[in-house]
């Protein structure tokens, strides 16, 4: 593990930990609900209270996910993306407004929303194998322990790391690590995933496979995804919709693209389809034009 690695790991392992709290408390089932009132995010908004008066991060920010559905969130560093995302997975709540996923309020961490972090979060001195199995045995508390090891396994398979499974974090790449980060959250049945920019930290080959390797696993398993990108590319071949976010403070829902493209998606299909060149002129004129950042225009 590297000196970055190191530093940035904290928040995150904090994050996780309050996570792992929580998953020891037995699965909430509310599963019947209709897929339009999946997660509702109504009219939140978050102040910060600093030593030089309130901030307000968010105001009026709405959005309705339906269930299955693949959101990217994306805007200029500092409008609050982590924060909204900190709010859907229940490390925060809102000030104002409410959050429910299946009509209910959204209070605190669940097993129903695993979030996965640009820094893996991942446990340095746990193998690959066990920092899975941790997530396993924490929510399956009725499941022996072969039981419990044939989940993880088979997660770890999920994202072809079987061969590293008894490596440490230190002992593999960056890309290597996100693929655990996304087996540990997938291996305890989320019903959704909470993407915080996961793969900023990767060169762009990588970064293409886990994509794709996010797609088919979103397919599969049909688990709701919400993540941020800084990448419009990114979004434009993963989402469902593009939700752009207006600049801090009081930053809010400014647009949202619905992106037409069928799936399975192929990266050389979209470069061809002149509506890919439209959406993302649209994106980058929402986000250098008629909300560029004051510090880029500089
Ligand atoms: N605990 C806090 N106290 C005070 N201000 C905060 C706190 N957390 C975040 N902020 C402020 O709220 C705003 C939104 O922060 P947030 O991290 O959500 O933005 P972001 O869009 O995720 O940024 P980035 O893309 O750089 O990660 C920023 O101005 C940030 O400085």
């Amino acid at each position: 593990m590297d000196a970055q690695d190191s530093n940035e790991l904290k928040p995150d392992l904090m994050s996780f930990s309050k996570t792992m709290q929580t998953l020891s408390n037995p699965l909430n089932s509310s599963v019947a609900a209709q897929s339009e009132s999946f997660l509702e995010i109504r009219d939140i908004s978050k102040v910060y209270p600093t030593p030089g008066g309130d901030f307000v991060a968010l105001d009026g920010v709405n959005l309705t996910v339906k269930e299955g559905e693949f959101i990217c969130l994306i805007g200029h560093s500092g409008c609050g993306k982590s924060t909204l995302l900190n709010m859907v997975a229940g490390f925060h709540q809102p000030t104002s407004g409410m959050i429910t996923l299946h009509q209910k309020p959204i209070t605190e961490p669940g097993p129903d929303r695993m979030v996965v972090f640009q820094n893996y979060s991942l446990l340095p001195w746990k193998t690959v194998f066990e920092n899975v199995y941790l997530a396993v045995d924490a929510v399956y508390k009725d499941k022996s322990k072969g039981e419990k090891k044939a989940i993880a396994q088979e997660h770890i398979e999920l994202v072809g790391l079987t061969e590293a499974a008894d490596k440490r974090p230190g002992e593999i790449s960056g890309g290597m690590k996100q693929r655990v980060s996304i087996a540990r959250a997938l291996s305890i049945r989320p019903e959704m995933l909470i993407l915080d920019e996961p793969f900023g930290a990767l060169d762009p080959i990588t970064r293409e496979e886990l994509q794709e390797e996010l797609l088919s696993i979103w397919r599969e398993h049909r688990v709701t995804v919400l993540m941020i990108t800084h990448d419009i590319d990114e979004a434009l071949f993963l989402a469902d919709r593009l939700v752009m976010m207006t600049n801090g403070p009081a930053a809010k829902v400014g647009e949202i693209l619905e992106i037409p493209f069928s799936r399975p998606r192929m990266r050389s299909r979209l470069m061809e389809d002149p509506r890919y060149y439209e959406l993302r002129n649209e994106a980058l004129d929402f986000l250098y034009r008629r909300f560029a950042h004051d510090e880029i225009e500089e």
